[in-house]
C-alpha cells in the first residue's frame, strides 16, 4: 500500500509533506526483530523499554519508513512524528487490513469481571446456531475455528486487525479491557454490540481512580456503529451509571436487573437456576450447568444480546442449559471424600464475594479458601480482598501467586502482613495439600486467583496449575491404603 494512502487517517505531528513519498509499504512492524524489508516500524515508546531505541536496528532490517513520536532528524529514511504512537499503529493498521471490522458483526464485552464467561457463552449460542464466531480474550483468541495463543486480553492493534482481516468467521467477540481501550488496542474497531458487565476496584496502579477506570470502559461505546446497541448490567452502580451517560448521548441502550423496566428482568435469581422474563413477556427459565447467582447474571447479559442478535429465545434458553462452562471459571472438582472443590479465576474483591457465597449458598459446611495476590499489580484492592474472604470464609488462607518479578520473600512478608488472621502457606501447592488433608465431607474448597493458568513459578509439588494440583492430590489419595494422603518427598 502507498505511503500517502497508509498515513491518509494519522494524525501526524510534523513532517507530513513526507506524505507525498511514493514509498510502497509491504507491511507494519512494531518490533525491530520483525521487520522485514519495505515495512513500516512504528517506534512505542513502552512501559519497560522505549520502542525509539530500536530504530535503527529496524531500519538494518529493511523498514522503509519509521512512525514516531520524537523528533527525530537525519534517518537514512522518511520518519514521520506523531502525536502518539500507539494511536496512529491502531489506524495505519486499520487502513492496511482495509476496515476489516465493517464487515463482521463485533461484539465487544467489558467490565471488571465476567467478560471472559459472557464472551464464552455468547460464543456458545452462536455456534449451537450453526453461526461461526472469532473470539479474542483472556484464555484465548480463536480465528477460523484455530487457537492461538493469548498474550493480552485485547490483543494489540495490529494483532487484532490482522486477525479480524483473517477471519472468515460472521462474529467477532472480543473482550476489551481497560488497558487495551488506554492503549489504543481497538481503536478504528466499528461495533455492532457493546456489554457493560460491572466495575470493581482493580487496575489502580494503572489508572488514576475508579472515575479515571470508569472513563475508560465507557469509552467502548463510542465507538458503535450508528445503529449498534449498548446492553448494559443495570444492577451494579457503574452501570447505572454508564446508562444515564449514554443515554444523554442519544445512545440505544438495553438493560439487564432485576426490576420490571428492565430489558431483561432476572425474577428470581437463584444459582443453577433463575426466572427470568423479557420485557412485557411471560417469564421463563434459565438454567445453567456452572453455579453462581454472576454466572445468571452472565448468561442473561448473554441471553439478551443473543436474542438482539435475532437468535430464537428457545434456541438461546436450550444452547445456555447445555453450556459446558469455562476453564477455571468456577469449575468444581469432588474430593473422593465428598468434599467439594472449586477452582475460579476471582481476583477482586466482588469476584471473591460471589464466589465464596455461591459456595455459602449451596449449603457448604465450612468454607476454606486458599487465595494469593500478583506481584507487582494493583495493591490498593488486597485489604478488600482479604475482608470479604474473612468474612464469607471460615479458613483463609493466603499463598503465592504470580510473583512478577517480586522477591519471593518481600511477597511472602505482603502475605503475612495481610492475614488478618489467616494462614499463610506460601507455596501453593503445599497450601492445597493442607487444605484438602483439612477438608471433610461437605466442607467446600475455593482456591481463586489463578483459574486455569499455568503456574508462573516452580513448587513444590510437579503439577503446574491449580488443577493439576487438585487432581495430583487426588490421585495420591486413592492409591493411599490408609485413606489419607502419602507422605511428601
Ligand atoms: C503494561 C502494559 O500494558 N504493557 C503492554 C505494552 O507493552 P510495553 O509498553 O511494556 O512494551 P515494551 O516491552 O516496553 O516495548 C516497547 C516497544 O519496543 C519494541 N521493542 C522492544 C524490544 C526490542 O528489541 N525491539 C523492539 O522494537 C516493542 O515491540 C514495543 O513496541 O504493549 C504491549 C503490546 O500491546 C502489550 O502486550 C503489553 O502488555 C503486557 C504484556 C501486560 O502484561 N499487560 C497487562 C497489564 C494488560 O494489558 N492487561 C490487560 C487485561 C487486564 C485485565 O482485565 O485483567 C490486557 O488486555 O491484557
Ligand atoms: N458478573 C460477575 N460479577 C462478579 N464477579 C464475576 C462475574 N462473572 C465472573 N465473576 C468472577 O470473576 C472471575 C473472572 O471471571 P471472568 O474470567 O469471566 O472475568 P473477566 O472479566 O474476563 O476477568 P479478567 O479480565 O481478569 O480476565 C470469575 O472466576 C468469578 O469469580
Amino acid at each position: 500500500m502507498k505511503l500517502n494512502i497508509l498515513l491518509e487517517h494519522v494524525d501526524k505531528a510534523v513532517n507530513s509533506h513526507l506524505l507525498d513519498i511514493d514509498v510502497d509499504i509491504k507491511g507494519i512492524a512494531t518490533n525491530s526483530s520483525l521487520v522485514r524489508p519495505n515495512d513500516i516500524f512504528v517506534a512505542i515508546p513502552g512501559y519497560r523499554v522505549d520502542g525509539h531505541q530500536f530504530i535503527d536496528a529496524a531500519i538494518q532490517a529493511g523498514a522503509s519508513v519509521v512512525v514516531g513520536e520524537k523528533d527525530l532528524k537525519d534517518l537514512i529514511v522518511p520518519y514521520v512524528r506523531v502525536i502518539n504512537s500507539r494511536l496512529a499503529l491502531a489506524q495505519i493498521a486499520c487502513q492496511f487490513y482495509g476496515n476489516p471490522s465493517r464487515n463482521k458483526i463485533v461484539i465487544g464485552i467489558t467490565g471488571t469481571n465476567g467478560k471472559t464467561t459472557t464472551t464464552y457463552m455468547l460464543k456458545y449460542i452462536l455456534e449451537s446456531c450453526g453461526r461461526s464466531c472469532s473470539l479474542f480474550g483472556t484464555v484465548q483468541n480463536v480465528v477460523n475455528g484455530k487457537t492461538l495463543p493469548s498474550v493480552n486480553t485485547t490483543p494489540d492493534a495490529l494483532e487484532l486487525q490482522k486477525q479480524i482481516a483473517l477471519s472468515e468467521d460472521e462474529f467477532i467477540i472480543m473482550e476489551v479491557s481497560s488497558h487495551g481501550l488506554s492503549q489504543y488496542r481497538v481503536e478504528g474497531v466499528e461495533f455492532d454490540y457493546c456489554l457493560f458487565t460491572n466495575l470493581d476496584k482493580e487496575h489502580l496502579d494503572y489508572h488514576r481512580d475508579m472515575e479515571a477506570y470508569f472513563s475508560v470502559k465507557a469509552s467502548l461505546f463510542d465507538q458503535l456503529k450508528p445503529n449498534g446497541l449498548a446492553i448494559i448490567n443495570h444492577m451494579d452502580n457503574w452501570g447505572k451509571r454508564l446508562a444515564d451517560l449514554l443515554t444523554s448521548k442519544g445512545y440505544q441502550i438495553f438493560l439487564v436487573g432485576d426490576k420490571s423496566y428492565h430489558d431483561l428482568q432476572i425474577v428470581h435469581f437463584k444459582s443453577g437456576v433463575s426466572t427470568v422474563s423479557l420485557k412485557g413477556n411471560q417469564s421463563f427459565e434459565l438454567s445453567l450447568n456452572i453455579l453462581g447467582k454472576h454466572n445468571i447474571l452472565n448468561a442473561s447479559m448473554a441471553f439478551l444480546t443473543a436474542l438482539l442478535i435475532g437468535i430464537p429465545q428457545q434456541k438461546v434458553v436450550y444452547a445456555l442449559e447445555k453450556f459446558p462452562g469455562v476453564p477455571g471459571r468456577f469449575e468444581m472438582l469432588q474430593h473422593p471424600n465428598g468434599a467439594t472443590v472449586v477452582i475460579d479465576y476471582a481476583h477482586t474483591a466482588d469476584a471473591f464475594y460471589q464466589c465464596l457465597q455461591t459456595a455459602r449458598e449451596e449449603g457448604a459446611n465450612r468454607v476454606f479458601h486458599v487465595f494469593g495476590f500478583r506481584g507487582d499489580r494493583d495493591k490498593e484492592k488486597r485489604r478488600d480482598m482479604v475482608s470479604v474472604s474473612k468474612e464469607i470464609s471460615d479458613v483463609h488462607i493466603l499463598t503465592l501467586d504470580d510473583l512478577n518479578d517480586v522477591p519471593y520473600e518481600e511477597m511472602e512478608q505482603a502475605l503475612y502482613a495481610l492475614s488478618d488472621g489467616g494462614y499463610v502457606i506460601s507455596d501453593r501447592t503445599i497450601a492445597i495439600k493442607e487444605v484438602l488433608e483439612h477438608a471433610h465431607k461437605g466442607d467446600w474448597v475455593c482456591i481463586t486467583g489463578k483459574g486455569a493458568e499455568d503456574y508462573q513459578q516452580k513448587f513444590r509439588l510437579p503439577t503446574a496449575s491449580d488443577k493439576e494440583t487438585v487432581q495430583f492430590l487426588f490421585q495420591k489419595i486413592d492409591e493411599a491404603t490408609n485413606g489419607g494422603f502419602e507422605p511428601l518427598h
